[in-house]
C-alpha cells in the first residue's frame, strides 16, 4: 500500500508541529518501508511555506541565533495528494520496467535511467547552491534540486518502482547510491561541486580518486530507509535569509530529529547527530542530552562505525567549544580533525573541507590568540604545553594531508597566522618541545625518519625536577643538529 493510502487524513490540513510529527511517527513506526517521496513532499511544503512565502514586512531580527516569527502554515491534503501522484506518475510513466530484466534487484542501467528522468526534468539554469532546493516538493513545484536533492529523488524514484535495494550513500560532501545484492554495487547519480563534469552512471572509483576526503576512504554512511528519512529531515533548512532562521521550521526539524534519534536511526549518522547538536545549542530541549554530548556521540559514531575517517564530527565539536570560549578543548578537537586528514590526499574535490580548515587556522585560531592575549584566558593557553601540542598536531595533520597530493594546500596565507600564533606561546612552553627520533628500517634511515613530537606538560617537567639532562639533549642535539626543533629556543629566537 503506497504511503498516501496509509496516511491518517485526520491530520490534515497540517497546521502545527505536532501534526507533522504525528505523520512522520506513523510513517516511521508503522511502516516497514517509510515513503520517502511522501515525507519529503510534506516537510518540503512546510519549509517552503514558512521560509519562502514570507511577507516582506516580516521583522528582521539581527544578532546570534535570533529567530523570526514564522507565522502559521496550512498544508492541505489535496496538495500533498496531487504532488505525490505527480511524482509517482512521472517516474512510472518514464521508466519501462520491461527494459530492465526481471531481477528483483536494480541494475546499473535502471539506476541511471531514474537519474536521467530526474536530471532531464530539472530547470535549465538556476543557482544550485540556493537554500530550500533539497526536497521533492522543490523538484515538483519548481523543477529545482541541489546535488543532495537529486540523489534523494533518485532513491525515492527507485522506491516508487519497487527497488528497495537502492539506498543513499553519503560522504561529508557528496551523495551517491548503492544497489544490487547486499548493496554491493555503487553508482554516481548526481553532480559534485562547480564546473566538474558529472559522473552519473559510473561506479564510485576505487582508484586514486577514492583516496580523497570526498569519498571518505570507503567509509560512507550507507543508509537504510530510516536513515534516508533522517537525511531528508537533516537537510531541512530553517534559513529565511543570511541572518535569520524561521523558528517554527527549526522546531519541526528538531522534533523530527529526536523522533529518529529515539528510534536509533541517528546512531550511525555522525552529521545528523552534529546537526541535532547545533539545533540543541540554539534551543536546548529539557531532559534531552546536551549539545556537547551530541557532538561527542557524533565523534564516537565516526570512530565506531567509520574507522574514524570522518572530519566533520570534530569540526562540529571544535566549533561548539570555540563559541563557548573553551579554547583548549577547541584546539584538541581541531587537532583530532587534522589526525583524520593525514590518511587522505588533498584533491580539487575537497574544497569544502579546505575552506573549513582555512577558517579554523586563519580566522578562529587568530581570534583565540587575540582573545587570550587580551587576558581572557581561562586556561592560560599560551602557557599550556598541551595547547601548543594540539596546535602543532593540527598543522602537522594539514601538512601530511598535503604530502603526496598533486594539489598543494598551504601557502603564505597560512604561514603568516601560523608564525604569529606560535610566537604568542610562551618561550618556556616552546622550549618543552621534545622531538623523539625513531629510526625507520635500516635502508630508510638516511632519507626519512619518523619524528614523534611531544610537548612535556608542566607536571612531567616538575616531576622530573629538571629539563632533559645535558648529555641526553646533546645526544639528540647531535642527531638533530640540522633541525632547529632540538635547540632550546630562547624567547625571541623564533
Ligand atoms: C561542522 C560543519 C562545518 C557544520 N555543518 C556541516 N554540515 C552540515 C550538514 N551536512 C550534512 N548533514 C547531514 N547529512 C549530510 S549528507 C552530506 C553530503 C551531501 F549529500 C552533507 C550532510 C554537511 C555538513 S559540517
Amino acid at each position: 500500500m503506497a504511503g498516501l493510502e496509509r496516511v491518517n487524513r485526520q491530520l490534515f490540513p497540517l497546521r502545527d508541529i505536532s501534526a507533522v510529527a504525528e505523520l512522520f511517527r506513523d510513517e516511521i513506526e508503522k511502516s516497514p518501508d517509510p515513503d520517502l517521496s511522501l515525507l519529503s513532499i510534506v516537510v518540503g511544503a512546510v519549509e517552503n511555506s514558512l521560509t519562502c512565502n514570507r511577507s516582506p514586512v516580516l521583522r528582521e531580527v539581527q544578532g546570534e541565533g535570533e529567530d523570526a516569527a514564522g507565522g502559521d502554515f496550512e498544508i492541505e491534503f489535496h496538495i500533498v495528494d496531487a504532488l505525490y501522484s505527480k511524482f509517482r506518475s512521472t517516474i512510472l510513466g518514464s521508466v519501462d520496467l520491461s527494459c530492465y530484466g526481471d531481477s528483483k534487484f536494480a541494475t546499473r542501467e535502471l539506476v541511471k535511467k531514474v537519474s536521467d528522468v530526474i536530471w532531464n526534468s530539472l530547470s535549465r539554469s538556476y543557482y544550485k547552491d540556493r537554500a530550500h532546493l533539497q526536497s521533492i516538493y522543490s523538484y515538483l513545484t519548481g523543477n529545482k534540486l541541489d546535488c543532495f536533492g537529486v540523489a534523494l529523488a533518485v532513491v525515492a524514484g527507485c522506491q516508487v518502482l519497487g527497488f528497495n535495494d537502492v539506498h543513499l550513500a553519503l560522504s561529508e560532501d557528496h551523495a551517491w547510491v548503492v544497489f544490487g545484492e547486499n548493496g554491493a554495487e555503487t553508482s554516481e547519480v548526481t553532480w559534485h561541486g562547480k564546473g566538474n563534469e558529472d559522473k552519473r552512471g559510473q561506479p564510485i572509483g576505487t582508484g586514486v580518486g577514492s583516496l580523497s576526503w570526498l569519498y571518505v576512504n570507503g567509509q560512507p554512511v550507507v543508509c537504510d530507509r530510516y536513515m534516508e528519512v533522517a537525511s531528508l529531515v537533516s537537510s531541512v533548512n530553517p534559513s529565511f535569509n543570511m541572518t535569520t532562521d524561521i523558528k517554527e521550521v527549526a522546531d519541526i526539524q528538531q522534533q523530527l530529529m529526536w523522533l529518529l534519534y529515539d528510534q536509533g536511526h541517528l546512531e550511525k549518522y555522525p552529521m545528523a547527530l552534529g546537526n541535532l547538536g547545533d539545533l540543541e545549542e540554539i534551543n536546548p530541549t529539557p531532559g534531552r542530552p546536551s549539545c556537547q554530548e551530541l557532538f561527542s556521540q557524533a565523534v564516537d559514531a565516526s570512530r565506531k562505525y567509520y574507522s574514524n575517517k570522518h572530519v566533520y564530527p570534530y569540526t562540529y565539536q571544535g566549533g561548539y567549544f570555540f563559541r563557548h570560549k573553551m579554547y583548549k578543548e577547541a584546539l584538541e578537537s581541531w587537532a583530532n580533525a587534522a589526525d583524520v586528514l593525514r590518511e587522505y590526499n588533498y584533491s580539487r574535490d575537497d574544497e569544502e573541507l579546505y575552506k573549513e580548515l582555512m577558517e579554523i587556522a586563519n580566522e578562529l585560531i587568530p581570534h583565540i590568540m587575540k582573545a587570550v592575549g587580551s587576558g581572557i584566558d581561562a586556561h592560560s593557553i599560551l602557557k599550556d604545553p598541551e595547547c601548543f601540542a594540539h596546535l602543532l598536531r593540527l598543522y602537522d595533520g594539514i601538512c601530511q594531508w598535503e604530502e603526496g597530493s598533486v594539489t598543494p594546500v598551504l601557502h603564505i596565507g597560512w604561514a603568516k597566522p601560523l608564525v604569529n600564533t606560535i610566537a604568542k606561546f610562551d618561550a618556556s612552553v616552546r622550549a618543552q618541545l621534545v622531538i623523539d627520533l625513531q629510526d625507520e628500517q635500516e635502508e630508510e634511515a638516511s632519507s626519512m625518519k619518523e619524528e614523534r613530537v611531544s610537548v612535556k606538560s608542566g607536571s612531567e617537567e616538575s616531576s622530573s625536577g629538571e629539563r632533559k639532562s645535558e648529555e641526553q639533549t646533546n645526544d639528540r642535539g647531535d642527531s638533530l643538529n640540522n633541525n632547529n626543533y632540538s635547540k632550546t629556543p630562547d624567547a625571541d629566537s623564533t
